[in-house]
């Protein structure tokens, strides 16, 4: 399986996603309810952003859109092809084996039969969980399962992930260590991610790039590019530094809201 991005320089170039002047409103009884005002994003090939704001703010709603999962109310979304989704919930099928959740990925992306057990296997090494491919879903822990649910992302051979908080359920130790392993993962297979949380230590543990959105209605309110390396740990002092100062651009925006 190739990890490594080879396409045309040209193509490279392109944004992974574009998100053009996107508002989102849903109707809730008879008011309508804005959850996204004016949002551009672009997202470039290998890029790592995260995206953090109070509850509410939209994130979740954002993911959907760039997913295809939902249409924005005005403005535009494209995707060079169709992102792979993550969630908090591993939403695994129960009745397959880790094995049988990664095949059937495979299957649906349209690799042919043949190919598909070397495959799995591969995938299943790639998140460290070689040995548990004929393991049900009960069987594994919940560090585990997030690591099928992102060796199935990996299987669908999109070249941009949307992860949801997917951490958020597990934790602190298991949660470290998918830190590492999806920071690793991401520079080994040059694909673009666009990461949803409220753990602003996460988001610049992980990001290169931190978008926070505004409480109600979510707009971009200000952008930090992490200029840390990877590999970078949670206690990292940049790290640390880093969080309070968007911590406390956050703290700001949800005592303006409060008072709005
Ligand atoms: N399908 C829907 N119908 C009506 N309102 C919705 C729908 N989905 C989201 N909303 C509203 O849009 C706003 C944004 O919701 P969203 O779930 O995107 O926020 P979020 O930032 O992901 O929140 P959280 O951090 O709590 O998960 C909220 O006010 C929510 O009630």
């Amino acid at each position: 399986m190739t990890l490594v991005d080879e396409r045309s320089p040209q193509t490279q170039a392109s944004p992974r996603a574009t998100v053009r002047g996107v508002t989102k409103v849903f109707s809730q009884g008879n008011q309508g309810v804005t959850a996204l005002d004016g949002i551009d994003l672009d997202v470039a090939p290998g890029e790592f952003v995260t995206v953090l704001g109070a509850s509410g703010c939209g994130k979740s709603t954002l993911l959907q859109l760039l997913a295809g999962l939902d249409k924005p109310t005005s403005g535009t979304v494209e995707t060079s092809s169709q992102p792979a989704l993550m969630f908090q919930e591993s939403a695994l099928f129960p009745w397959l084996t880790a094995a049988g959740n990664i095949e059937l990925a495979l299957k649906l992306a349209g690799v042919p039969r043949k190919q598909r057990a070397d495959r799995v296997q591969e995938l299943l090494t790639l998140v460290r969980l070689g040995s548990a491919g004929e393991r049900r879903v009960h069987e594994l822990s919940g560090g585990q399962r997030q690591r099928i649910a992102l060796a199935r992302s990996l299987g669908q051979g999109a070249d941009l992930l949307l992860m949801d908080e997917p951490f958020a359920a597990l934790d602190a130790i298991t949660r470290d260590v998918l830190h590492e392993e999806l920071a690793d993962l991401w520079q080994r297979t040059g694909m673009s991610v666009v990461f949803v949380t409220h753990n602003v230590r996460e988001a610049v543990r992980l990001g290169q790039r931190v978008v926070l959105l505004s409480s109600r209605p979510g707009r971009v309110l200000r952008t930090w590019d992490v200029e840390l390396s990877q590999p970078r740990t949670i206690e990292d002092p940049g790290v640390g530094a880093l969080s309070a100062e968007i911590t406390a651009a956050l703290r700001q925006e949800i005592s303006r809201h409060a008072a709005a």
